[in-house]
């Protein structure tokens, strides 16, 4: 009888917290191609139109609506939303945003429509609202959707394609990846944040560094950090070409989720909490990569090039393509620094900027804001910079509202904006003019991504607001 062997010897080695969500997921495997259950599908308005369409086409309807949200953010305008859909200027936007209402509507699917304090960025919303749960597995049209991966959820972006078959089979097709523990140690030095880390993972691996890998973040510095500042590290993790980054749920992701309206309540939550504690890797689990970063050492971040991997400390200096060794990286550092306007050697702190933007589904949270107006609280911004802060969702500019940081960043100078994705991606009316520099809290410096030929510096909220205050890069710690 080879079978209950074979079962024994499974079962002797430990899971990493991915095998073991993946392993509860799994509805079919043959080949190595597998069928997961998906616990939670989010929509925006950009990526599901197609799958309505392929829906209606072959009349299908959706499988499991209740396990579905639509949020509308990427086209939205960062202004005047109470107005509706009717308002949105750009015409492709405005259908896009007509088509998730009616579609959603259609088929029963709970929507926040644009103006509804709870609407925002899916990957602020979701966690907010707490139906972003640990052992999840969580699927948007979205490559952020790595952010979830905070809460020890299993979350990757999906195709058109692949919307569609999952409003139709609430299920994904999925392939297993290799894994990878990122450890971070050591206590961050004061002013340095989640953005530094994932900007310093970054820089040291690469963009294709964590390619076919899941990633599980773990260590000390980790462990130290808020939901807020986890969800801002996995939300990065696709930038370093990870199919999915995660953190073991804890304490701290029971406190953040513990209350909030979709979370579960008595006895739904003890057994929740019973069953979310037994999904941390075992001491014995074996990841395919282990890679240790000194939390201590790492200083404040800033994107220099096209790449977020193209980041350097705050003190240092733009690279020189001649120096580069790697005749690819050598040809993408030329073209960074011709798109950028940066000559090699050039010191990054002293960089004047002409725009600043505090936002998007990587720092629009209310911590990222409580630190920007930190700063701007007794300064102004300085003469000639444009800078704009855009929360999260509604319910973060409320918050933030309560608390005053409004009107502290307002009266620096700061524009205050209603949520949505605004200036990190040019898909509505908030963009860099050609040439203009921005310090962006945001996840990608694409070129072209903020606007036709901006040019975008990557950075932490309290980064992006001392750039503002004093219209240049520098470091917040010299202020
Ligand atoms: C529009 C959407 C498909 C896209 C993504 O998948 O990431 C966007 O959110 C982005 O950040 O580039
Ligand atoms: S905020 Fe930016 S990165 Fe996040 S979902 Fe929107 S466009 Fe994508």
């Amino acid at each position: 009888m080879a079978w209950p062997l074979e079962g024994l010897i499974v079962a002797e080695r430990g899971r990493t917290l991915y095998e073991k969500i993946w392993d509860s997921r799994l509805v079919a495997e043959d080949e190595g191609e597998a069928l997961l259950y998906v616990d939670l599908h989010l929509l925006h308005e950009v990526t599901s139109p197609q799958a309505f369409a392929g829906l209606a086409a072959r009349r299908l309807s959706v499988r499991r609506p209740e396990r579905a949200l639509a949020l509308f953010d990427h086209g939205v305008p960062t202004e005047n939303q109470q107005a509706g859909a009717g308002a949105v200027r750009d015409p492709e936007a405005r259908a896009q945003i007509e088509m998730l209402t009616a579609n959603s509507e259609a088929f029963g699917i709970v929507r926040f429509d644009m103006g509804d304090p709870r609407n925002g960025i899916v990957h602020v919303v979701a966690p907010e609202q707490g139906r972003t749960h640990p052992g999840m597995t969580i699927v948007c049209g979205d490559s952020h959707t790595s952010t979830h991966g905070a809460f020890g959820a299993l979350a990757f972006g999906i195709g058109t394609s692949e919307i569609e078959h999952v409003l139709a089979t609430q299920t994904i097709r999925a392939e297993k990846a290799k894994t990878m523990r990122i450890s971070i140690d050591g206590t961050l030095a004061p002013g340095v944040t989640a953005k530094d880390m994932a900007l310093a993972v970054l820089a040291r691996i690469g963009v294709d560094g964590a390619s076919g890998h899941v990633v599980e973040f773990a260590g000390s510095a980790v462990r130290a950090l808020s939901m807020e500042g986890r969800m801002t590290l996995c939300n990065l993790s696709i930038e370093m070409g990870a199919r999915a980054g995660l953190i073991a749920p804890d304490a701290t992701t029971l406190a953040y989720l513990e209350g909030r309206p979709a979370a579960p309540r008595g006895e739904d939550w003890r057994h929740a909490v019973d069953r979310w504690a037994a999904l941390a890797s075992d001491a014995d689990a074996v990841f395919a990569r282990d890679i240790r970063l000194d939390g201590s050492a790492i200083p404040p971040m800033v994107s220099w090039g096209i790449t977020p991997a193209q980041t350097i400390a705050i003190d240092g200096r733009v690279p020189d393509p001649a120096a580069i060794a790697d005749a690819a990286q050598r040809i993408v550092a030329e073209r960074a620094l011709a798109y950028m306007d940066l000559r090699p050697g050039t010191a990054i702190a002293g960089l004047p900027i002409d725009r600043v933007f505090i936002g998007s589904c990587t720092n629009s949270r209310i911590e990222d804001i409580r630190a920007a107006a930190a700063i701007a609280r007794g300064r102004r911004i300085a003469q000639g910079v444009r800078a704009m802060v855009v929360p999260g969702s509604g319910l973060v500019r409320k918050q933030a509202e309560s608390e005053g940081l409004d009107r502290i960043l307002v009266a620096a100078g700061f524009d205050w904006r209603e949520p949505g994705c605004s200036l990190c991606v040019g898909m509505n009316p908030d963009r860099l003019d050609p040439g203009e520099r921005c310090a962006s809290t945001s996840n990608r410096n694409f070129e072209h991504r903020q606007g036709r030929n901006g040019r975008t510096h990557l950075m932490s909220p309290a980064m992006a607001a001392a750039a503002a205050v004093t219209g240049r890069i520098v470091d917040l710690r010299d202020l």
